[in-house]
């Protein structure tokens, strides 16, 4: 059952007080009355209040100082004024002030009905209008991110507080925690318009193609390129650019990237004109860049110009919290997608996923959801819907006699490889390594 809604009458005239709370009370509200401005502040105080009503004529203070008040107060009560029939220009003044409406005297107790039904109806509109907003906002920014714990916890509220800021951020964390959905958070909770949001894996596209991509470059300005093409710096103007994977930059870009950064231009290939760009950078790695500056592989430099903000993610194994609404989360995802009703898991499966490592972090837990929802037939997942890494989880440890580590490394790696159609990316993500190190490890298992 709801709950009466509350209105608050403020007027000098004691009689015009009764008949109207008399009334709205038959009506089906509560009210409450009080005969100038100063006592009516005093019941606002007490808070609950769903409706005020007041005269703008009152012997101590007007009602557009309770306006006022209101509005700097309690900005979403609304206000309905009352006011003698000669003084409509007050009137429309305090609808300028944001009252919701006025009513001339003498009252009529219709007109009044009408007019408290109308506010209702339209409070709730804006209240459903908002909550709506709010799940929208929650959806693009950290409505798809996952997280119980109190580090993601922190994290969202970092999220927030960071997208207010224009500054670089550096965001790490081992593959598959969430670094891209984190950039996508700051960029999205920071602005209500469309401005781009530019992904780039520096992983992803080879070397020879990463200057070009970035800085774009005109016609003619080396083989194959066909017509000119804006970079991706400036595809991302006004908006954000992510970089993931930046510890795979060459030390030459390196160089070239923080001239960038120090300048706000940029020269595309084969060009001399330089163009003014105004981005943010999101720069990731799951690299552990400040050994790279001691080692001389990375530019002290550019690190601490992408490095203002720095956002670390910790590994999933160090935030088990999240397993279950993250596990609830996917299955309700890839429901959806493969038009199936799995309820849940067995209490073995949990086991395995509350104990399980998770090298390759969330990933790895949402890929082990699709697999398992994909194969699943009851009702539940069961143990045999794992991948057979996961189930061995919960037997005694297989017996690796005369197997050597290496050996069930390079066994995994074209295992992995199988799986992923010999796509190295794809092989490298789910092996929780980088592209580089899975090239470096094959070259040594003679894969390559
Ligand atoms: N907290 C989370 N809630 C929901 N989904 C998540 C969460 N964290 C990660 N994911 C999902 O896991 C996958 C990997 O996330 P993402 O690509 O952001 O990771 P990453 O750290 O950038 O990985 P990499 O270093 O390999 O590029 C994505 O499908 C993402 O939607």
């Amino acid at each position: 059952m709801s709950t009466k809604k509350r209105i608050l009458l403020i007027d000098d005239e004691p009689n015009t007080l009764k008949v109207l709370s008399a009334f709205l009370t038959k009506e089906g509200y509560e009210v409450g009355t009080a005969k100038d401005g100063r006592s009516g502040l005093n019941h606002l105080q007490e808070g609950g209040w769903d409706m005020l009503i007041t005269d703008l004529k009152l012997p101590d203070i007007t009602g557009l100082d309770i306006l006022e008040q209101v509005k700097a107060t309690w900005p979403k009560l609304p206000v309905v004024m009352i006011t003698a029939y000669g003084s409509i220009s007050n009137a429309v003044q305090a609808m300028k002030l944001g009252a919701f409406n006025y009513l001339t005297k003498p009252v009529d107790p219709d007109e009044l009905l009408l007019l408290v039904q109308n506010v209702f109806e339209r409070s709730q509109l804006l209240e459903e209008n908002q909550t709506m907003r709010r799940q929208l906002r929650d959806r693009y920014s950290l409505g798809n991110m996952v997280g119980k714990s109190k580090a993601m916890q922190e994290l969202f509220n970092l999220i927030e507080k960071v997208a207010q800021y224009e500054a670089n951020v550096l965001v790490t964390g081992e593959t598959g925690t969430g670094k891209e959905l984190v950039a996508r958070g700051i960029h999205y909770a920071g602005q209500e318009e469309n401005l781009p949001f530019v992904p780039i894996d520096c992983a992803a596209v080879p070397e020879t193609l990463l200057e070009s991509e970035l800085f774009g470059h005109s016609r003619g300005a080396f083989t194959g390129a066909a017509e000119q093409k804006k970079g991706q710096i400036e595809l991302a103007h006004g908006g954000t650019l992510f970089l993931d994977e930046i510890g795979e930059l060459p030390l030459a870009l390196q160089k070239k990237f923080l001239r960038f950064l120090q300048e706000k231009e940029i020269v595309r290939l084969g060009e001399t004109r330089r163009r003014k760009v105004d981005v943010r950078i999101i720069a990731a790695t799951n690299r552990d860049l400040e050994a790279e500056i001691a080692a001389g592989q990375w530019r002290e430099d550019l690190f601490y110009r992408l490095n203002v903000i720095s956002i670390e993610i910790p590994p999933l194994r160090e935030r088990r919290d999240d397993i279950p609404p993250l596990v609830n989360h996917f299955l309700a995802k890839y429901n959806a997608q493969n038009g199936k009703a799995i309820q849940g898991m067995t209490g073995e499966v949990m086991e395995v996923f509350m104990a399980y490592d998770w090298p390759g972090n969330v990933r790895e837990l949402e890929n082990v959801i699709e697999r398992a929802v994909v194969l699943c037939m009851g009702d539940s997942i069961a143990m045999s819907c794992l991948p057979p890494k996961l189930q061995e989880r919960s037997a005694p440890a297989p017996s690796t006699d005369g197997v050597n580590l290496m050996e069930m490394e390079k066994r995994l790696i074209v295992q992995t490889l199988e799986k992923t159609e010999q796509n190295q990316s794809a092989a490298a993500r789910e092996l929780g390594i980088s592209r580089k190190q899975l090239r470096t490890k094959m070259k040594h298992h003679g894969l390559l």
